[in-house]
């Protein structure tokens, strides 16, 4: 599998740009023209409520009052807090946010046990035809060598799961619902570490997969953007022992991304769990 436009994680072009990049065939396009349209009447079912009150009333103060002062919502009132359960992005996209699926304690400790007990690699990958460096550390992890993921021009070659991991898995399944074989593993060393805006919409996936996420040790703001004009802003932000998770048409509607913050010091480790269904040699 050859790196696709939307599978490059390293693009610093802008989000309007790099939007095109993702942009779906054009009748799907019409079909969400009309759902954009359809949302900027005035129809918020799916919003949490507090958001829908202060949108229908044109004004962002009132929801700007719900929200914790943190960076980005100073620069970017328009960004819409994610709601701790179920949020309804509209369209079949869901996010399930759980910001304490592991007591404080528990992710303290899984945090220092995997800074240290992984292989962590800074991976070379191309971008725009040259190398860079990665801006985080990575490891992979499957339940089979074969699972080989690319993205970014670069292959993973998974190693098998370890203890830490594989708990680690069990408890993001129960939130899920389903069950994951295959795991990315980042690394943020700070605030500079970052994940630019992409979307997991790879075709060993299969069509619209559910992704298990699990962050522990520093807090870091995880961003989604619908690709629709206007696109409509989420941010979740993902401390120690939270779990998220993007099902439904969330990869072919949304895209997300971890964009740095100056006054992040600490470390993050995040793992995505995903369920290979098409392994790469036979998807080509
Ligand atoms: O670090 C995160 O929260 C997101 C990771 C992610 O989106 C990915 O690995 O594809
Ligand atoms: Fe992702």
């Amino acid at each position: 599998m050859t790196a696709s436009p939307s599978s490059n994680r390293e693009l610093t072009a802008p989000p309007s740009s790099n939007r095109e990049l993702t942009a779906p065939p054009s009748s799907n396009r019409e079909q969400m023209k009309e759902f954009s349209k359809k949302r900027s009447r005035g129809s918020f079912e799916s919003l949490p409520s507090a958001c829908e009150a202060s949108l229908k009333s044109g004004s962002t103060s009132k929801s700007d009052r719900l929200l914790k002062p943190t960076e980005h919502r100073l620069e970017k009132p328009n960004v819409k807090e994610g709601q701790v359960g179920l949020n309804d992005l509209g369209e079949g996209a869901h996010v399930i946010y759980v910001p304490d699926a592991f007591e404080r304690e528990r992710s303290k400790e899984l945090f220092h046990r995997l800074s240290s007990g992984i292989p962590w690699e800074q991976k070379e990958i191309r971008m725009m035809g040259r190398p860079i460096l990665q801006p985080r550390l990575i490891a992979y992890m499957a339940d089979d060598p074969s699972m080989t993921y690319t993205y970014s021009g670069s292959t993973l070659h998974p190693t098998g799961w370890t203890d830490d991991v594989l708990k680690i898995k069990k408890k993001i399944e129960e939130v899920a619902g389903v069950t994951f074989n295959s795991c990315l593993l980042n690394h943020y060393r700070n605030g500079q570490d970052h994940l630019s805006w992409h979307s997991d919409n790879e075709r060993l996936y299969g069509p619209s997969p559910t992704i298990g996420s699990v962050s522990l040790g520093a807090t870091r703001d995880f961003m989604m953007k619908s690709i629709l004009d206007p696109p409509e802003k989420y941010c979740f932000p993902l401390g120690g022992g939270a779990a998220l998770v993007m099902r439904g048409t969330v990869q072919d509607r949304w895209l997300h991304c971890v964009p740095k913050r100056a006054r992040v010091k600490d470390a993050r480790i995040n793992l995505t769990f995903r369920s290979i269904i098409c392994a790469e040699k036979a998807a080509h």
